[in-house]
């Protein structure tokens, strides 16, 4: 596809970053954007892209104006290559390709063209190694971009944009990079443009056009091998064993005087014959010309265009017309929203997202040193409390155990979710602003992704603490066993929440703490004699509703506690034993405690956690935490 955009400007906070930029991008070809650092060239791809709302202006595709149905043909490589880390290059483009290619195609198809695209960037080699990050070992440089242009290519884009994709690689892996586009482009007759910093002579004459820019002004736009006649003719020749890459930016960087000379002279090859055919209209004529070729349906518009006699009438029928493409564009926008607003189905989606979620989530909830600290703390248990006899004397001790059974299984999920989720931000935000999928697959796939991890976690730990304090029976040990799972859920609920609100993990852990610290003073447990204004807040403990929970698990229906044995000096606070019975009902320990509701009244308020927490996770996430 031929990518034309004339006259392109842009402004971000009343402030002019591009000014008038032409250029024109050919199938088959690539076109290097250059130009000094805060010259405007990641701006400029932007707004090709479509991410930054243009001033004024056009860009069109193959003559049509281009509008959102348009640029999903066109793929935006970014300049940092962002992946799950602990995914092989194998599963990240398999995902890449089952959630972006069509239900349409087979899965043996969409396959099929994960192999194709490995085979045309050179990736077979390193098809099983992890991404890696700066902690896990994995993909060279070299091979992270490659990876990072192949998720792009999956989608068969007729336009590859590309930031800075030699950014941090040596040269000759920058070379064989440029290489690799090259005859991509070349064979498959795809439109590429990247922006590039400083690249070796060999690498700028790998490019067939240049586009450079100064201060978001156009410096020059032409074949690349003819740049050096342009200098000359700008009055400042290059000398022959200057890279003229290097040449173009000092010379653009030495004095105001220099640079001026270049943008004139970039603005008088705006007459030259050999300027673009595409550019040189002026912008009342290009609009009404892309008016005409685009809009098929539009003949009223056409037909005005044919009376137009004065100038004034035709900058009013340019306004007409841009109201018309206005409305075009909708059209085309609402039709494209009905038939394909997403590349693959909810199902696919969903299913997806929850394969990759949980492999990746695997390595963190399930590592070595979480076995480790769950082996150490079941083994400590163990031996503090090691089948504690039901006694009045050991109350405490077991309500201990069951206060520590609820605080570790309420906050370990708590934590792992908070940490988790602002680590997968920037992927999610990268895929989300590429439209990958919906934000209702992602955040589902997410919740129940996890659910086997986080619940795997406390079995372990539960059946080895139960059995050894010894509390009590078979049926309790399963009833608690599905509290602490509800607990478990209700704490990763609340963990999603504050990592999606913070989005950053420092700021999530420091709320994290803060809330569960005041939960565990304000939850009834260390003081009994709570100042009577906070005696509510108790209420939004959901430590406070497990604990009593798995309180009357304990009590309600297992064996009588036996009185300890009475002296002068110490007197039984429970009423049985003062009066000379040998044991206490539960009931009365319950009382004693303060458990006075049902295990459903308890278990209640854990359900509305949950649903309160995702709700309030995914509104926050749809509303809030919005990609830019
Ligand atoms: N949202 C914004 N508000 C104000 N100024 C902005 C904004 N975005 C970009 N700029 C400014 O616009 C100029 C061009 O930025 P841009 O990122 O496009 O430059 P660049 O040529 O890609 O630079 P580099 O090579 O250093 O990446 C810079 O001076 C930058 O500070």
């Amino acid at each position: 596809m031929e990518l034309v955009f004339n006259d392109l400007c842009v402004h971000a906070d009343k402030k002019q970053i591009l000014n008038d930029v032409s250029g024109v991008a050919y199938p088959g070809q690539l076109l290097a954007i250059m130009g000094p650092s805060g010259a405007g060239k990641t701006t400029l791809l932007n707004a090709i892209a479509g991410r930054l709302p243009v001033t004024s202006g056009e860009i069109s595709l193959d003559g049509v104006p281009v509008n959102k149905a348009a640029r999903r043909k066109i793929c935006y490589v970014l300049q940092q290559d962002i992946f799950f880390p602990n995914l092989t290059l194998h599963e990240t483009l398999n995902f890449t390709a089952m959630i972006r290619l069509p239900d349409s195609m087979s899965r043996t198809e969409k396959l099929k063209k994960v192999d194709d695209i490995v085979e045309a960037l050179d990736l077979t080699k390193c098809l099983d190694t992890v991404i890696g990050d700066m902690w896990i070992r994995g993909l060279s440089g070299g091979e992270k971009k490659r990876a990072n242009i192949a998720c792009e290519l999956i989608t068969d884009p007729t336009m590859i944009l590309l930031d800075e994709p030699t950014s941090g690689l040596d040269y000759s892996t920058a070379y064989s990079l440029i290489q690799t586009l090259k005859v991509y482009a070349k064979v498959h007759m795809k439109t590429v443009i990247a922006t590039i910093h400083q690249p070796s002579s060999y690498i700028f004459y790998q490019f067939d056009t240049l586009l450079l820019i100064s201060e978001g002004q156009l410096a020059y736009y032409g074949a690349t091998n003819k740049v050096t006649e342009f200098f000359v003719r700008a009055e400042i020749p290059m000398d022959s064993h200057y890279n003229p890459a290097d040449y173009m930016l000092e010379k653009l960087k030495e004095d105001e005087k220099t640079r001026q000379k270049i943008i004139s002279t970039a603005y008088e090859m705006r007459k030259d014959d050999d300027w673009p055919k595409e550019l040189q209209k002026t912008g009342a004529e290009s609009n009404i010309k892309t008016t005409e070729r685009s809009d098929k349906g539009n003949t009223n518009v056409l037909k005005k265009y044919k009376k137009i006699g004065s100038q004034d009438k035709v900058n009013d029928e340019v306004r007409v017309s841009l109201v018309n493409l206005d409305e075009d564009d909708q059209e085309v926008e609402r039709d494209s929203k009905k038939t394909a607003k997403w590349p693959s189905g909810f199902i696919t989606q969903y299913t997806q997202i929850t394969i990759r979620t949980f492999r990746n989530s695997k390595s963190l909830i399930f590592s070595k040193l979480k076995m480790i600290e769950t082996i150490i703390l079941c083994v400590l248990i163990s031996l503090i409390w090691f089948q504690l006899p039901r006694v009045e004397e050991t109350l405490r001790d077991r309500m201990g155990v069951i206060f520590y059974m609820s605080m570790h299984w309420g906050f370990t999920p708590l934590f792992d979710t908070v940490t988790s989720f602002p680590s997968e931000r920037i992927v999610i935000n990268k895929e989300r602003s590429s439209g990958w999928y919906r934000l209702s697959s992602y955040y589902l796939a997410k919740m129940t992704s996890e659910l086997p991890l986080i619940l795997l976690q406390p079995i372990f730990f539960i059946t080895i603490v139960y059995w050894s304090v010894g509390l009590n029976g078979v049926t309790a040990f399963f009833a608690t066993l599905g509290t602490i799972f509800i607990h478990s859920i209700t704490g990763q609920s609340i963990g999603l929440f504050l990592g999606i609100a913070c989005m950053d993990i420092r700021k999530a852990m420091t709320i994290a703490t803060v809330f569960i610290m005041a939960f565990m003073l304000l939850g009834g447990f260390y003081t009994r004699h709570l100042p009577s204004w906070l005696f509510w807040v108790k209420y939004l403990s959901f430590l406070h509703y497990t604990y009593h929970a798995l309180m009357l698990i304990e009590f309600q229906d297992g064996p009588q506690v036996q009185c300890a044995v009475q002296t002068s000096i110490s007197e039984s606070q429970f009423y049985s034993c003062a009066n000379n019975a040998t044991h206490i009902p539960s009931a009365e320990v319950l009382q004693h405690y303060g458990i006075t509701w049902s295990y459903w009244q308890y278990i209640c308020p854990l359900f509305i956690f949950i649903v309160v927490f995702r709700l309030a996770g995914y509104l926050t996430l749809r509303f809030i935490q919005k990609p830019h």
